[in-house]
């Protein structure tokens, strides 16, 4: 098991946002979690990084307690985020973007680049371009490529599909598919689109009001009444 989560809890102040979490990932495995807005899917995201303080439970990775480490301890150990929203930098040219991303001397940070545009080729002819200057397909591509670039074992996507035309969520979807053929990652994302986390994931949970304790049964992820069921809407 790459990732296991064990009971985990955080909370603003005394309002509890994530209740007694239990999910796991096993190396090369996309797992999804589906939930709506303000369900904690980014509070998660935020704690398995090391962002947020937890309040109890337990988070294993590659067999490890990581739960007192600090953020950059969990990057070097090979956690990577691509926050909600991207956060690239706006006046940095794509090229620097990804620079900046890379840790190590020049000859390394070239080769990543060139790494990284040949695993994201779209943004070859972009790279002088602000990234304020993106689209936001464009800049999700740019921030999967950020995150890539340090050669993350896991992977954790807070909402990739946020705020980004229809047609360009198919490519990413089919862009991160193709990831996981050619390099060896373990994606966890958490979304509201269930399209495209079905088409991606190879397992599903669903997250509602802090609570994550089922994972959707594959048959039933086409069914929308069902999936409605499984998010706590009654039919
Ligand atoms: N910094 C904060 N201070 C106080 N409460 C917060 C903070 N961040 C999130 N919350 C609350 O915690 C709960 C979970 O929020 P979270 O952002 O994790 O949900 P989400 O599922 O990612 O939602 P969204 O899709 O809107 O980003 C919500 O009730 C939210 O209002």
């Amino acid at each position: 098991m790459l990732l296991d989560v064990k009971g985990l809890s955080a909370a603003y102040g005394l309002v509890p946002a994530l209740h007694r979490v239990d999910f796991h990932a096993m190396p090369g495995e996309v797992v999804g979690i589906l939930g709506h807005n303000g369900m904690g899917k980014t509070t998660l995201m935020r704690s398995i990084m090391g962002y947020v303080k937890v309040t109890g439970g337990e988070i294993s990775f590659d067999g490890q307690s990581i739960l007192g480490t600090a953020v950059n301890a969990r990057a070097r150990m090979g956690i990577g985020l691509v926050p909600q929203g991207r956060q690239i930098f706006p006046n940095l040219s794509v090229k620097e973007n990804l620079e900046v991303a890379i840790p190590g001397g020049k000859a390394e940070v070239a080769r990543t680049v060139d790494e990284m545009l040949d695993l994201f080729p779209r943004l070859k002819r972009l790279l002088d371009r602000r990234g304020g200057a993106l689209s936001g397909g464009e800049q999700q591509l740019l921030a999967l490529a950020r995150c890539l670039a340090r050669h993350p074992r896991l992977m954790l996507l807070d909402e990739p599909t946020e705020g980004i035309q229809p047609s360009i969520i198919d490519e990413i979807s089919d862009t991160l598919a193709a990831l996981t053929k050619k390099i060896d990652i373990t994606i966890v994302l958490v979304e509201q689109n269930l399209d495209f986390i079905t088409g991606l994931s190879d397992r599903v949970y669903a997250i509602s009001n802090g609570v994550l304790d089922r994972e959707i049964p594959k048959a039933e992820l086409t069914d929308a009444g069902a999936v409605s069921a499984f998010m706590g809407f009654t039919a």
